[in-house]
């Protein structure tokens, strides 16, 4: 039979991931956060894994060429792929939040705009409040664009506040909690949900562990 396939966020996830995983005792290659590679065996266990970047994780699992995948919920919650999340892994924590330079709030303005890495999650959000804003997607940097007057805010990821403060930005609201997730393909869930259960069931018990 085939080997199930997961597929990890690489950058900043993948370490913890990696972790996680060794921890559930998997025999992760020790080189995966090193070489070029990108597809690695674990020895002993009938699963695989492939490392892309975080953004195409949900892609991958939503057509079945990965079974399960480990990505930030930020990036589910912009790409609203067709997926089971079915665990909360308690790494990468951080925040969605919005925010921009102090005293912005006061300034009545008709039109304003917002930057962001997460242009679909940032106009559902801005749509949900009934207020209207023009999105504008930046790949990086995004504390930059209401220094510059590119936007009048931001909504990206706060985790310890570092970037807004030393750029002298503040949040003006905490809009949800961000960290790993584990998701599965809704097939793969079906057809090989044994296997699936007990890999579940293995990271579950070892995120448990971490929380006590
Ligand atoms: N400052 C942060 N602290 C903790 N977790 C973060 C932080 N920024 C991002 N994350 C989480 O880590 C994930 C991966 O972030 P990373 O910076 O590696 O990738 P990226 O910049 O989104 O992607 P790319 O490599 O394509 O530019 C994010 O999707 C998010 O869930
Ligand atoms: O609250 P902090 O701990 O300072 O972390 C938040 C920063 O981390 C992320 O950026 P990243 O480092 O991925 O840089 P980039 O978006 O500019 O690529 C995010 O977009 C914030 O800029």
């Amino acid at each position: 039979m085939d080997r199930i396939r997961i597929a990890l966020a690489k950058g900043r996830l993948a370490e913890d991931a990696v972790k996680l995983l060794k921890k559930a005792g998997y025999r992760v290659p020790h080189e995966i956060l090193s070489s070029r590679k990108l597809i690695f065996n674990i020895e002993d266990e009938q699963v695989e894994l492939v490392l892309v970047k975080p953004a195409d994780v949900p892609i991958y699992v939503e057509y079945g060429a990965a079974d399960l995948g480990i990505v930030g919920r930020d990036i589910l919650l912009e790409e609203g792929r067709s997926l089971y999340e079915v665990l909360d892994l308690k790494f990468g924590q951080c925040k969605f939040v919005l925010a921009g330079l102090p005293g912005f709030r006061e300034k009545q303005l008709t039109h304003r705009r917002v930057a962001t890495k997460y242009p679909r999650f940032a106009k559902e959000y801005f749509r949900k409040k009934g207020e209207p804003v023009e999105v504008i997607e930046l790949t990086g940097s995004i504390e930059l664009a209401p220094l510059t007057g590119l936007a009048d805010w931001i909504v990206d990821i706060m985790q310890t506040g570092r970037t807004l403060k030393e750029n002298g930005l503040m949040v003006y609201e905490d809009i949800c909690p961000v960290s790993a997730r584990l998701v599965v393909n809704r097939v793969s869930m079906k057809t090989r949900r044994k296997e699936i259960n007990k890999l579940i069931e293995r990271l579950k018990s070892q995120v448990e562990r971490s929380e006590n």
